[in-house]
């Protein structure tokens, strides 16, 4: 792995980082392009906690734990909180993350999308409430319901662009022919998110790594701005092409994996399985760096 070395390079305290700086301090110090997607599910709990949404957070925490020095992200999906009346133990994890791993960010899932009045309280929601470093969100109503989150000095906000699953194909394949070029609805928010609305160069992208050839097509119009790529583990994306396609030395990537790091094993060992595939996950990602 030539690339990313861990441990070197300049020690900048947290506080005065932008998020793609503290991207790549993670990323050095943990030899890692990993994101570790934190979607608690009760029913697919290992062991005792099976089934009990009161452990959330106790699951949770114990997969941090396992994989914070694995990780160059932690990514909290805000609907396996919410749908359990789970907001307390997402609070409660956010500060765990803090007091524990403050090296590592946090992305917010969330994938926000409103009129400008409600995307700050969204805004509000993401980075004063939960403390993430960064949050995802719909571009579709445009400009005005993403500016919001960019009057967060230092902040980060991931644009869907082309997303893993199938019916991404629906909207983000289609041709705009109204834009000079005609480019594909996924293509024209990449140029939007390299370009025009990157005011102080917090925009990143979402792009599925079960399309590694739009990963590479995406980069060719936005080549620096940082790419959250989940789709690798159950989604069955592939790990080596998407770094392949996406990686660029100036350009970070953050590839998640959820489930297939969560629900590694159904028993107690589910701590060591959980840090055994995100190991495993993290050595294949470092190996298709270029040399
Ligand atoms: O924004 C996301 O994180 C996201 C975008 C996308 O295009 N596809 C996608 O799967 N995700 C999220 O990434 C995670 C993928 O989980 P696994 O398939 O279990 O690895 C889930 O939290 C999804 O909500």
């Amino acid at each position: 792995m030539a690339a990313i070395v861990p441990g070197a390079g300049p020690v900048l305290t947290i506080a005065a980082m932008t998020f793609t700086e503290m991207l790549l301090a993670a990323q050095r110090r943990n030899g890692s392009l990993l994101c570790v997607g934190l979607d608690p599910e009760p029913a697919r709990f290992p062991g005792a906690l099976r089934g009990d949404a009161g452990r959330i957070y106790d699951f949770c925490a114990r997969i941090v734990d396992a994989t914070a020095d694995l990780a160059i992200a932690f990514k909290p999906q805000i609907a396996y909180f919410a749908a359990h009346r789970a907001e307390a133990q997402l609070e409660r994890l956010m500060e765990h993350l803090r007091r524990t791993a403050p090296q590592v960010p946090v992305i917010l899932d969330a994938k926000r999308g409103d009129i400008g009045s409600t995307a700050e309280q969204y805004a509000r929601e993401a980075f004063e409430r939960y403390g993430a470093d960064a949050v995802t969100l719909s571009p579709f109503m445009g400009w005005d319901s993403v500016q919001p989150y960019l009057k967060y000095e230092g902040k980060g906000a991931f644009l869907l662009c082309r997303t893993s699953n199938p019916g991404g194909d629906d909207l983000q394949n289609q041709r705009l022919s109204s834009v000079p070029g005609e480019p594909l609805l996924y293509e024209h928010v990449a140029r939007l998110a390299q370009g025009p609305w990157n005011l102080n160069g917090q925009l990143g992208l979402v792009v599925g790594a079960t399309y590694p050839q739009e990963i590479e097509r995406v980069r060719q119009v936005a080549p620096t701005v940082p790419l959250l790529i989940p789709g690798v583990g159950a989604q069955g994306g592939d790990a080596s092409a998407t770094v392949r396609a996406g990686w660029r030395q100036d350009g970070p990537i953050v590839v998640n994996s959820s489930r297939a790091i969560l629900y590694a094993s159904p028993g107690d060992d589910f701590v060591a399985a959980a840090r055994r595939v995100a190991s495993a996950t993290r050595e294949t990602l470092a190996a298709a760096l270029p040399e």
